[in-house]
């Protein structure tokens, strides 16, 4: 039973914004005040130039600022990289590891995944692990594998629902405007969840598990009210304060 687990509405800007994006943060913050906060939590993971600027938008307000890929070491000759205590030190509360467009642009595996997330708890970050099969597995029908398989290699054992949230991304489904369907997603999110425990035992009831992909304004009511689904991670429709506020007001509904 997973009724008990609070959503959270993730935004992940990419590599997009700058200060005048701030605007929406702004907007979004606001949109937090009114009475939406009470139906879910709200982060923003953006790029990491903006994360401090991005924490003084929403000073005062419940939503949260993330970054999006942390280094597995806490410093180092390792040029160009960001730790996790660099992103913690400039605000952030959680960071994505393991989005499927870093797994492939930049060849990480899910033990680098797993060192990142392990990164992100030490510096007392919260771990957003992306998992998700691409169009190729999904036609073999092997998505259930491939998420076991993720979950297993890039999920440690001593995760928990304070330090973890897991984002199912079918990589087909980002940016496509293409989503899994109702029943699709129910069946992902439930072997998730069954593949958790497995992991980590019964903490795995209480552990977010967030469905990303082409959640947009006119599909969220129906992707967010699927069984074991505990909120959304979005991209594109998380750069207009508009529309991630419209997703995030699906909940009011629930
Ligand atoms: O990759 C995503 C979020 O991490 C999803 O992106 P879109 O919402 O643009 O499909």
């Amino acid at each position: 039973m997973t009724a008990a687990i609070r959503p959270l509405v993730a935004g992940n800007w990419k590599m997009n914004g700058t200060a005048e994006s701030l605007v929406e943060l702004r907007l979004i913050g606001r949109g937090f005040m009114g009475g939406l906060e009470l139906a879910a939590d709200a982060v923003v993971c953006v790029p990491a130039t903006l994360i401090t600027r991005a924490c003084a938008a929403i000073e005062g307000n419940p939503v949260r600022i993330g970054g999006q890929d942390c280094h597995a070491f806490e410093s180092g000759a390792h040029t160009g990289d960001i730790s996790a205590e660099m992103l913690k030190d400039a605000g952030a509360t959680h960071v994505i590891v393991g989005h499927s467009e870093r797994r492939i642009d930049h060849g990480e595996s899910d033990a680098e995944v797993n060192a990142k997330a392990e990164a992100a708890w030490r510096a007392g970050l919260c771990a957003i692990v992306c998992i998700g099969e691409t169009r190729d597995q999904r036609e073999r029908g092997e998505t259930n594998a491939v998420l076991s398989r993720q979950i297993e290699g890039s999920i440690a054992a001593a995760a928990s629902p304070a330090n973890t949230i897991v984002a199912y991304e079918p990589v087909w489904a980002i940016g496509t405007g293409l989503t899994p369907s109702p029943a699709d997603v129910a069946n992902a999110h439930a072997h998730i969840r069954s593949e958790l425990e497995r992991r980590i035992g019964s903490e795995a009831a209480r552990m977010r598990i967030l469905y990303g992909g082409s959640v947009k304004p006119s599909n969220a009511a129906e992707l967010l009210s699927i069984a074991n689904v505990n909120g959304a991670l979005i991209g594109g429709a998380s750069l207009k304060a508009k529309d991630f506020l419209s997703i995030a007001d699906a909940y009011r509904t629930f």
